[in-house]
């Protein structure tokens, strides 16, 4: 396991000592065979009454291991992130930290309430109405009738979900379901809250007052643990992550660190991402449209080819042509998706937009788009490059061109809520009184 060491201090959290979860050590095997779970399970209930229970250590036949000696801490009022391919084990860990299902190894220690949102409409019963479900929901959470009588109005307003409160839950559209579960494990203000992707389901308006409300409650001392697939909102809420794979922990530090980590893994796994000059298949005169895209590659201030840009440096983007035919005048096109955000389409640059053309003639041709200062933070990303006549036909597409960008020399300070990295000086003025 890698650990991601703080290579810069983050905000402290309101009692950056007080450790409110520890996970420590905790494995959990599942079997994949039903019928053999269901004998296992019951050998093991068997086995537990009879004290003759067989080590938990021990891989039966099809049994393996979905969390493998996971450790970790959670201090009061710290986000967590849990990030990981499909099937890598966070929500199991989420649901032993809820005490749903019990470890197989390892011990869990929890400080206070948990709230967990581990489903849509976490624990809701389909056939109750909201107002029923409210009720049972933070009941369980530990909250008296009374206390859900005066957060009960609270609960509706932050939902949104108005006349609807008195129909069954099994009539709500998944947003509303998800509304009403977040609204109410909140309310309970839990000193725990699990948070299993339930946020991605609600629109965007919604997603925004769910941040602002987890940051209010943050900021009194709740903590949580955050799964997602969406990175951009692990970047954005959690300080510290942990990065699942098969059940093993293979990093866990600042968030930053361990979702490039896992960023890496997930993408040279299945493209490769492109160093130096990448040169692209010649076309058969049939192929062709008179102009091709040949190479592909990005140069320093002094004309020399590099392998990645640099945050907050000069970078070049090298376009080589061939053009062999009578053609005029061309645009060039570059479209960037962040695959840090969900493969987000965040810059677009094209020399038609700009009133640029490029005048032509038969033979090689190098177009260059140089930008002063490279604003892209570090990550990793995906282009496409249109060669383009002046009706936007294209000539020539390249899709798909991976790339990093890198901050090797540390210049700049860049948290998850950055979107970009914009150059700048500190200065300060004082006066003598
Ligand atoms: N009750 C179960 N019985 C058998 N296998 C299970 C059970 N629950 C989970 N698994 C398996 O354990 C592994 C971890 O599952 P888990 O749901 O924790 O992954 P995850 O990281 O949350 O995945 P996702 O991102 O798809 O939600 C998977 O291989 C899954 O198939």
């Amino acid at each position: 396991m890698i650990n991601l060491t703080p290579e810069k201090v983050i905000e402290p959290s309101p009692d950056n000592s007080e450790v409110v979860l520890s996970v420590e050590g905790v494995s959990k095997k599942f079997c994949r065979d039903l019928k053999r779970s269901l004998f296992y399970g019951v050998q093991d209930i068997a086995g537990e009454l009879t004290g003759f229970r067989a080590k938990s250590d021990k891989l039966r036949t099809k049994e393996f291991w979905a969390l493998d000696n996971v450790n970790f801490q959670l201090k009061k009022g710290e986000a967590l992130g849990l990030v990981g391919k499909n099937g890598s084990g966070k929500s199991t860990l989420l649901r032993i930290i809820a005490g749903l299902i019990k470890p197989d190894l390892g011990t869990v220690r929890v400080t206070g309430r948990v709230a967990p949102l581990i489903a849509l409409g976490a624990g809701f019963n389909p056939i109750l109405t909201g107002r029923e479900n409210i009720y049972a929901n933070m009941s369980i959470l530990g909250l008296s009738t009374k206390e859900i009588d005066e957060r009960f109005d609270d609960v509706v307003e932050f939902a949104e979900i108005g006349e609807a409160i008195d129909s069954p839950v099994q009539t709500y559209s998944s947003g509303m379901a998800a509304r009403l579960g977040f609204a109410s494990a909140i309310h309970t203000e839990p000193d725990i809250l699990l948070i299993d992707e339930v946020l991605a389901v609600g629109d965007a308006k919604f997603r925004a007052k769910c941040n602002r409300k987890l940051n209010e409650i943050r900021s009194q001392g709740s903590s949580f643990v955050l799964v997602s697939h969406n990175v951009a909102a692990i970047l954005g809420i959690c300080d510290h992550s942990v990065y699942l794979s098969k059940g093993n922990m293979i990093a866990d530090g600042l968030t930053d660190s361990v979702v490039r980590k896992y960023e890496a893994d997930l993408f040279i796994q299945e493209q490769e991402i492109y160093h130096g000059k990448v040169y692209f298949e010649e076309k058969t005169p049939i192929a062709s449209s008179g102009a091709d895209i040949r190479y592909f590659c990005f140069k320093d201030i002094d004309g020399n080819i590099i392998d990645f840009p640099e945050v907050g440096e000069y970078v070049s983007f090298c376009v080589g042509c061939k053009i062999h035919q009578k053609i005029d005048e061309i645009f060039i096109y570059f479209a960037i998706n962040d695959l840090t955000k969900d493969n987000e389409s965040i810059l677009v640059m094209s020399s038609r937009f700009d009133k640029k053309c490029i005048k032509t003639q038969l033979g090689e041709l190098e177009i260059q788009l140089q930008l002063p200062c490279c604003y892209l933070r570090p990550g990793t990303y995906e282009m496409a490059i249109h060669l383009q006549k002046q009706n936007s036909y294209a000539f020539d597409i390249v899709s798909s061109l991976r790339f990093e960008i890198k901050d090797s020399h540390k210049i700049t300070y860049l948290n998850g809520r950055n979107l970009f990295y914009h150059p700048r000086k500190w200065n300060y003025l004082t006066t003598k009184y």
